[in-house]
């Protein structure tokens, strides 16, 4: 609802909520209008109406930014204009509309079907439409990063026709002529200096042509390939990921990159074909088992939509975004834009707009790459769909998923999500019709899936490390036969907690509920909650006793043990710590490929997406990380990680191997994973869903209320419990108010309750309505969230 916004609410008399609708109408404009409904980035739910002075009248419309004023002292906000009527809503007095101040941007930078996106986004997320909106345009297009205002000359018609005529050339001094004739040449835009450098000559002959009214100056925006003077071509750059520069629309690769499909990647294009060559919407799940070729048959996918013209959005969890992926793209298409997060704000506004302007045919990004303008949208795709990064942490806390589903409804097009191990709340609307289900059940070319054993650390003797004596065992063997390992630890740093052996106290994070990690490369205690650090304390800060006793493996510690074991083999540790410069992730994967790194361990990190032939052995070194977390999809979590780790080996000729230390391997996450059967995961795990109202039974509206004072957010969260329960529908059943399981965060203290029901729509209604009812009082932030990835 609102996140750190002091302005909620400002909403002043003047700026009128009222039905705006018909976003994409351009009515004809009369006298007396016309009025605009405006929305802001901020937490009011109504469209505001504004009239329009002659001078804006005949700028604005749909799709454009305006500055209007807001609340009582009229400070100016940037807005979104949504709809431009002859006509103000019933029931407002237009004497009494306030005017839009001014239009910022010349054209809309977005069109008809991303409005309707957003305020479905707005509707469904519980958020402003302004705020949508605003998460859908990138920063750098909003502030037109790489662009700038500049004094730009012209040459009106009349002196032209003077020069054609020869009556003006007599007149002008040499250098004067000569300035005349840069500009009258130049097929873009010159400012005074460009003139100077070009004509060779000082601002004098200019200043005494614009005073003789021959040329005019005007203030313009430029840039961003609007080449200064385009016909010298300087001020022009290159797009950096835009892999070749545009050729005509319509073609695609060099055909040798296509591989010969196999049967079932055959049958699934079969499938989609009629779907690929139609002008409808259509949603396909694609479960495909780790290995069994997904990747291609989006690229032949995308190949046919490309062929009548048309783009593909396709959505990669951040992660995935490795060169050896954007490889794959890039060889098969000419025109491929990547949109990642190492990207400046210049990069982004210019993908935007080559996007925009259709000189792109595939969109590979994360999350929000599924606002990219594309203007022919053909197909969207979504690989690893069930990834939760897809989803987004702060206002609006949309899931770029179901935002992909939607936008495909909106424009027409099929969307294919893909996955190993599906969302259970994909997998059930598979089941129930709404998606069309296609299965990839064996790798390609024939490549079992690999053997996976488990090992039983309850069992395992003299076990102090992360790896078991099995484990250890089988890592020699793989890398004496000259494979390479993966080792995954979902935990980074080194000692991953410290605890007081006099009075059992754990050393917390001075902001955080949340116990410290040691990093002993760095000499310090790390809050990986919100990244504050301390040195290591001498003694305990709880009862001042020394001798502190350091517990626990991440990732850091593995590494030393690792390199101890196999001091003649080169091992690599990748997780957030050792990848924070850009560009360290790649190098790390280019070595590994090169057969330059025989172990490689890390985090989730190393789990997805890999595609390594040589890669024998992978060791779960504890598949019990996520498992007993306060989370209903723990369980799910789990097995998806192990079985998406299992996939990254036996990806070639050599077969491959998995082995999973557990201390839970009666867990129906760890049997399944093991066995590669998601089937018989989902048989377990969905009726257990449906006995305790959880998703994909129940939908799950989670509202989280923060502040300095717990006993304030305790109170208010009751109160607004009482409320709700009192306005619910029966449908509707409302658990809590109770402390979240972190209770403090930032120095925040956290409540949280939820909204369940078995259908979405009563739990918006109610949340949109409520907690306007209920003040929060003063330092108290409420947050709502649809569908919630984090329960934490
Ligand atoms: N038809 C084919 N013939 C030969 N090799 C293929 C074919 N299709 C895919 N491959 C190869 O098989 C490997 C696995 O394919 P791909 O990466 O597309 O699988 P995936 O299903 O996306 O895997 P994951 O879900 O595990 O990431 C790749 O090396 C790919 O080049
Ligand atoms: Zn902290």
């Amino acid at each position: 609802m609102f996140d750190g916004d002091d302005q909620a609410g400002e909403s002043a008399p003047d700026e009128r909520p009222g039905a705006w609708f018909g976003a994409d109408r351009v009515p004809p404009r009369a006298a007396a209008g016309p009025y605009a409904g405006i929305v802001v980035n901020r937490p009011i739910d109504q469209v505001l109406t504004y009239r329009c002075g002659p001078r804006v009248a005949a700028a604005i419309r749909p799709g454009q930014r305006v500055r209007v004023p807001l609340g009582k002292g009229n400070r100016l906000a940037v807005g979104y204009c949504v709809g431009v009527e002859d006509a103000p809503p019933e029931g407002l007095d237009p004497g009494r509309l306030k005017e839009v101040a001014e239009v910022l941007d010349p054209a809309p930078l977005i069109d008809s079907r991303m409005l309707e996106l957003t305020r479905w986004m707005a509707e469904y997320y519980v958020c402003s439409w302004g705020q949508a909106l605003d998460s859908a345009v990138p920063a750098g297009v909003r502030n037109q990063a790489g662009t700038r205002v500049g004094t730009f000359l012209l040459v009106p018609e009349e002196t032209r026709q003077a020069l054609k005529d020869q009556t003006l050339k007599p007149r002008l001094s040499p250098k004067q002529a000569a300035a005349m004739e840069t500009l009258c040449r130049a097929t873009g835009p010159l400012t005074i200096s460009d003139v100077c450098r070009r004509a060779k000559c000082t601002a004098a002959p200019i200043l005494a042509l614009r005073r003789q009214g021959l040329i005019h100056s005007v203030k313009r925006r430029v840039g961003l390939g609007e080449a200064f003077g385009a016909d010298e071509g300087d001020g022009e750059s290159d797009l950096p990921d835009l892999a070749r520069p545009p050729g005509p629309p319509g073609g695609v690769g060099p055909a040798k990159a296509r591989l010969t499909l196999t049967p079932e990647q055959d049958a699934v294009m079969a499938a989609l074909r009629p779907a690929l060559a139609g002008d409808g919407f259509a949603p396909f799940l694609i479960h495909g088992v780790t290995g069994s070729g997904k990747t291609e048959v989006y690229l032949s996918a995308i190949e046919q939509v490309v062929a009548r013209g048309r783009e593909a959005i396709v959505l990669v969890p951040e992660i995935s975004l490795t060169p050896q992926t954007i490889r794959r793209f890039r060889r098969r298409f000419d025109r491929v834009a990547v949109l990642h997060s190492h990207l400046s704000d210049v990069e982004r506004h210019r993908h935007w707009q080559s996007i925009a302007e259709g000189e792109v045919q595939v969109v590979v990004g994360a999350r929000s790459a599924i606002f990219a303008p594309a203007r022919r949208l053909g197909l969207i795709v979504i690989d690893e769909e069930h990834e939760s990064t897809f989803k987004q942490e702060t206002v609006p806390r949309y899931h770029a998923r179901d935002v992909a589903v939607k936008r495909a409804q909106l424009e027409r097009v099929p969307v294919l999500l893909g996955s190993a191990t599906p969302a259970l709340e994909t997998w059930r609307n598979a089941d129930r019709g709404r998606y069309v289900k296609l299965a990839m059940a064996s790798r390609v070319e024939g490549r079992p899936m690999p053997a996976v054993d488990v090992i039983d650390l309850r069992r395992e003797k003299k076990f102090t490390g992360g790896l078991s004596e099995s484990l250890r065992e089988a890592v020699h063997r793989a890398v004496d036969d000259g494979g390479q390992v993966i080792l995954l630890l979902n935990r980074r740093g080194y000692h991953t907690f410290v605890i007081c052996p006099h009075c059992g106290d754990v050393v917390k994070c001075h902001a955080c509920d949340v116990a410290m990690t040691h990093h002993k490369g760095r000499r310090l205690l790390l809050c990986h909650t919100c990244d504050a650090e301390r040195p290591c304390p001498p003694a305990c800060p709880s009862c001042g006793k020394p001798g502190l006793h350091y517990g626990g493996i991440g990732t850091e510690r593995l590494e030393k043990e690792v390199i101890g074991a196999f001091p003649d083999r080169v091992v690599r540790r990748m997780d957030s710590d050792t990848m924070r410069r850009p560009g360290s992730h790649e190098e790390v994967l280019a070595a590994f490929k090169a057969g330059d790194v025989q172990i490689l361990l890390g985090t989730q990190m190393i789990a997805k997406g890999l595609d390594f032939p040589n890669v024998t052995l992978v060791g779960v070194v504890n598949a019990d990380t996520a498992l007993h977390l306060p989370d209903f999809r723990a369980a799910e979590r789990t097995f998806q990680l192990v079985a998406q780790v299992a996939g990254r080996t036996g990806r070639g000729d050599k077969p491959g191997r998995v082995l999973v230390q557990t201390y839970c391997p009666d867990a129906p996450a760890i049997v399944h994973a093991v066995r590669h059967d998601y089937e018989g995961f989902v048989a377990v795990e969905l009726p257990e869903r449906e006995g305790h109202g959880t998703p994909p039974f129940h939908r799950i509206v989670r509202v989280i209320a923060r502040g300095p004072e717990e006993s304030v957010v305790a109170k208010y969260m009751e109160r607004l419990g009482v409320e709700l329960r009192g306005a619910a529908e029966p449908s509707v059943r409302i658990l809590g108010p109770a402390p979240a399981p972190i209770l403090k965060i930032r120095n925040l203290y956290r409540f949280h309750l939820q909204a369940r029901c078995p259908t979405a729509r009563p739990l918006q209604v109610l949340l949109r309505d409520v907690p306007g009812r209920v003040p929060a009082p003063g330092g108290v932030e409420l947050a709502i969230d649809v569908d919630p990835t984090s329960m934490l």
